[in-house]
C-alpha cells in the first residue's frame, strides 16, 4: 500500500468563463521513505499539487488517499489533527511567528497536538538541538539569519515525528551556501529517520538529489524519472 496517492486530481480556480484548471487529472503514488521532487516551470501547478497532497486544499475532483484512507470525507477538525500528526512543512517564506522565540515556534505543533508543557519543552529543545540552534532557543525568530530561520522551520517540521516533510522551495530565499546546508539537513533527516520527503522546486540540482523527479506541465504529469542508485 502506498503512503500517499493522488488519483485523477483536478483543481479548478474560478467559475464559468474565468474557470482555470491548474491541475488536469494528476495521478501519482508516493511510497514510505522516498524522496520525491515535483518540478516544472512557474505556473505549471506544482504548489497547487503540493497543497492538495498535504491536505491543505481539496481537489475539485479526484481522490487523495493517505495510508489507504481516502481523505475527502474527513471533517475539518480531524483533518487538522491528521495533518499536524503526519506532516511537517518547510516553506520558502518560513512562516514563523516573528515575535515568538525559537522555542515557542518549535513547540507550536506540540501545543496543537495537546502535549503537556513540560513534554513540549523537552521535545522542542531536542529538535532545536538536532538542527544546531540550541544557543538560540530563547531568541526571537525575527532576530535570526535566513538560514537559521529555515533551521527553526526544520525543527518545527520535525518535532512531531512526521511521516512526510513537504518542502516548498525550501532554499528559495537563501544564498547558495546556506541553501546547500539546509538541503543537506533535509536529506540527512530523510535518510536517518526514513522521513518521506516531497520537495517542490525550480532548482534542478536540488531535484537531482531526490530519488524521483515528477515533472508537471500545464497541470499534468509529463515525465517521471526514478533514480536506481
Ligand atoms: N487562488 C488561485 N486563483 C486562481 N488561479 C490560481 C490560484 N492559485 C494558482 N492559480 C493558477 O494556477 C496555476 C498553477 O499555480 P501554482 O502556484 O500551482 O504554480 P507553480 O508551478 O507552483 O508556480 P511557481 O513555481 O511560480 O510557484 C497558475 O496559472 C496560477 O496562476
Amino acid at each position: 500500500m502506498s503512503l500517499l496517492t493522488a488519483e485523477q486530481v483536478v483543481r479548478s480556480y474560478g467559475k464559468g468563463a474565468t474557470e482555470f484548471q491548474a491541475l488536469r487529472g494528476v495521478s501519482l503514488q508516493i511510497e514510505t521513505g522516498e524522496s520525491v521532487a515535483i518540478v516544472g516551470k512557474s505556473g505549471s501547478g506544482k504548489s497547487t499539487l503540493m497543497h492538495i497532497l498535504a491536505l491543505l486544499d481539496k481537489p475539485t475532483s479526484g481522490t487523495i488517499t493517505l495510508n489507504g484512507q481516502p481523505t475527502h470525507s474527513i471533517k475539518a477538525k480531524a483533518l487538522n489533527k491528521l495533518r499536524n500528526e503526519t506532516f511537517g512543512f518547510v516553506f520558502q517564506q518560513f512562516f514563523l511567528n516573528a515575535q515568538d522565540t525559537v522555542l515557542e515556534n518549535v513547540m507550536l505543533p506540540l501545543k496543537i497536538a495537546g502535549l503537556k508543557g513540560s513534554q513540549r519543552k523537552q521535545r522542542a529543545l531536542a529538535a532545536i538541538k538536532s538542527v544546531g540552534l540550541e544557543s538560540k532557543a530563547d531568541n526571537k525568530a525575527n532576530d535570526l539569519s535566513g538560514g537559521q530561520k529555515q533551521r527553526v522551520c526544520i525543527a518545527r517540521a520535525l518535532v512531531n515525528h512526521p511521516k512526510i516533510i513537504f518542502a516548498d522551495e525550501p532554499t528559495g530565499n537563501l544564498d547558495s551556501r546556506t541553501g546547500e546546508m539546509i538541503e543537506d539537513m533535509l536529506f540527512k533527516l530523510h535518510k536517518e529517520q526514513q522521513i518521506t520527503l516531497i520537495v517542490v522546486t525550480h532548482d534542478p540540482e536540488l531535484a537531482q538529489k531526490c530519488e524521483r523527479q515528477i515533472e508537471i506541465k500545464d497541470g499534468q504529469v509529463i515525465a517521471e524519472v526514478n533514480d536506481e542508485n
